[in-house]
């Protein structure tokens, strides 16, 4: 039920829920479009860069940012993936002692001396990013690591923050943020549960 950016959905319980649309499909093209500017702007270009997307939906962005970046200049950046698994039963409560782990990286250019721009969807307690530091840095010794978020959410466990954002969302620890993109999803949005 739309209720202008408020949705009513069933939770899994069947008990109604509000759910508020964060950003359309106009909106993170946007922000999208912004990051490919800034990442070519800081970089001064993207000569020795290559994005690096975090499975499953961060991938669909790198792919989504360099598509950008080619029409901006003219040029197809690298691009590679790191399959990241999260050991939680929900986004809200974690298993103590847990973290995600690395289950493969699909990176076919060599990373070292270059610049790695690490790209996901959503920036929470920073562990996963912290694990795709690790699964990097395994491969060699980059000149500098970078990273691009669509969403930072806060409620950082870990000495991370981005240097590219879409948008920062004020949340509340028990909220989860959906990421919604065509290539998985057949739907295009960010939500807050
Ligand atoms: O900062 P953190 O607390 O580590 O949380 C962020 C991670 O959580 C989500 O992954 P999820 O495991 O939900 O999988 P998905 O990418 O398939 O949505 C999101 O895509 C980030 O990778
Ligand atoms: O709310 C959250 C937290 C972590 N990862 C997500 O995708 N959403």
């Amino acid at each position: 039920m739309w209720t202008g950016g408020l949705f009513l959905y069933s939770d899994e319980t069947g008990v109604k829920q509000l759910s508020k649309e964060i950003l359309d499909e106009q909106a993170i093209r946007r922000a999208l479009t912004r990051i490919a500017h800034e990442i070519i702007e800081r970089n001064k270009g993207i000569e020795n860069c290559v994005l690096v997307g975090i499975k499953t939906r961060g991938a669909y962005l790198a792919e989504r940012l360099a598509e950008r970046i080619k029409e901006i200049e003219g040029e197809r950046i690298d691009t590679g993936e790191i399959d990241i698994t999260l050991y939680r039963d929900d986004l809200t409560y974690k298993k103590q002692n847990e973290e995600p782990e690395v289950h493969g990286t699909d990176i076919k250019v060599n990373v070292k001396d270059r610049k790695v721009i690490l790209v996901d969807d959503v920036l929470y307690t920073g562990r996963t990013v912290r694990a795709a530091l690790d699964a990097v840095m395994d491969l060699g010794r980059p000149a500098q690591i970078q990273l691009a978020v669509l969403i930072d959410r806060g409620h950082r466990e870990l000495p991370v923050r981005p240097d590219f954002v879409g948008k920062n969302v004020p949340t509340a620890k028990s909220e989860i943020i959906e990421v919604k993109l065509r290539e998985t999803d057949q739907d295009e949005a960010v939500v807050l549960n």
